[in-house]
């Protein structure tokens, strides 16, 4: 198999290279579906003793993903749930944490800290302590699709106190478009259910850092709790990975031209490829791409559920970043868990409509859009132009 020589290539070509040594010479990673391994003597354990401390697939699948996430040390969890919960053990009772206050709806629930706009450098600098342990960022956030000054935060952090810990949610992106270990974020983390993954079919989180220390500790917490993930479904995301980029790519391309189209119908569309973005340029300057999820509202609850109910291709489901495009309105969704009163604090329309653009057709995804938008009456047809009847 190539790709043995330690040569280090272009992301696509990393994608598809995940080293192995078997004695078969098997061209992908073998499944190792095995809780316990045999030890070579009584005191020996040898590489492998108990699948929940170390399983062959899920190296091999760890190891390909430090190189792609350009870090030293990588873990595979559960669930990017999960995944935040291993990072969380690193805090003690007390701790000083920050985090934005626009994050998924499950993050949000399970952090009870501090969360102000991290859009306002200038805000999060002020609260940023020689106290504070650890800063969550998600950028562009979800839903509302807001960036963050990542260079600025993580700097500023690290020379208040040096041993804060920038923990940067990449789900958004992915590695194709951002590896945030390179602009000295500590732990880079993300669920591996949407872009890394693709299919909707498996639940995974991965966590990255260039810390001995940190993985020392995480995989500590990991062994501790059984929290890593299974074998097969190592072997499952091993396999999606190697598209990444590929999907990815076509999904932006595509999400580019719907946020386009809708932009153009005169809806207020949140996607930081649109020039009218309000961090656009930010955006811009450190990532390869805006990605493909973006927002929009419609002004009126009864049309955005219109909407949403008379898409074809579009499925009214949770999740982002996989192969099918997927619509939902996150306010009944997946932002659900947060009271309603701290949604209307933060500005988190009720209406708003969210879009995961998948690697279909990109006329065929519009036309269904229009369809549907047409049956919501948010727009009508006159003389062959599309009139936007919400203003
Ligand atoms: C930005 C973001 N981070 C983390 C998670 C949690 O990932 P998982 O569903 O794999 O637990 C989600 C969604 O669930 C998410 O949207
Ligand atoms: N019922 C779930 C909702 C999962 S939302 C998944 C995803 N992060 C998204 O943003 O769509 C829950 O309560 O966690």
């Amino acid at each position: 198999m190539s790709g043995g020589n330690g040569k280090s290539y272009a992301m696509e070509t990393e994608l598809v290279l995940a080293n192995h040594k078997d004695s078969f010479n098997s061209s992908i990673v073998p499944l190792y579906q095995s809780a316990t391994f045999k030890q070579p003597s009584l005191d020996d354990m040898g590489e492998y003793d108990y699948t929940r401390s170390g399983n062959p697939t899920r190296t091999v699948l760890q190891t390909h993903l430090s190189k792609i996430m350009k870090a030293e040390y990588s873990f595979v969890v559960t669930s990017g749930m999960t995944a935040l919960d291993v990072i969380c053990k690193l805090l003690d009772a007390g701790d000083e944490v920050i985090a934005g206050d626009d994050l998924y709806g499950g993050t949000d629930r399970l952090l009870t800290i501090s969360q102000y706009d991290t859009t306002n450098t200038k805000l999060i600098k002020s609260k940023i302590t020689k106290e504070t342990k650890m800063i969550f960022l998600e950028s562009p956030t979800n839903p509302l699709i807001k960036v963050v000054d990542l260079q600025k935060i993580t700097d500023y952090a690290h020379e208040i106190n040096p041993d804060c810990l920038v923990v940067f949610d990449n789900t958004m992106m992915s590695p194709v478009l951002l590896t945030p270990l390179d602009l000295g974020v500590d732990i880079h983390y993300e669920s591996a259910t949407k872009y890394l993954n693709g299919h909707h079919d498996l639940m995974a989180g991965v966590i990255a850092t260039n810390s001995k220390k940190i993985a020392d500790d995480i995989y500590f917490a990991i062994n501790a709790t059984g929290s890593g993930l299974a074998p097969f479904d190592s072997w499952l995301l091993s396999r999606g990975l190697k598209t990444l980029s590929i999907r990815i790519l076509q999904q932006q391309q595509n999400a580019i031209k719907i946020a386009e189209f809708l932009s153009k119908l005169g809806l207020k569309v949140r996607y930081p490829g649109l020039k009218e973005h309000p961090q656009y340029e930010l955006h811009k300057s450190y990532t390869k791409g805006p990605g493909a999820v973006l927002s929009f509202e419609t002004g009126s609850i009864e049309i955005s559920e219109k909407i949403v109910s008379n898409c074809d291709l579009f499925g009214i489901t949770v999740s982002f970043g996989c192969i099918n495009s997927l619509i939902s309105m996150p306010c009944r969704m997946s932002h659900a868990s947060i009271d309603p009163a701290k949604r209307l604090e933060r500005g988190f329309p009720e209406d708003l409509i969210r879009l995961s653009i998948g690697i279909e057709n990109a006329d065929d995804l519009i036309s269904d859009l229009t369809d549907a938008l047409k049956i919501a009456g948010a727009i009508k047809e006159v003389d062959g132009n599309l009139i936007n009847l919400l203003k």
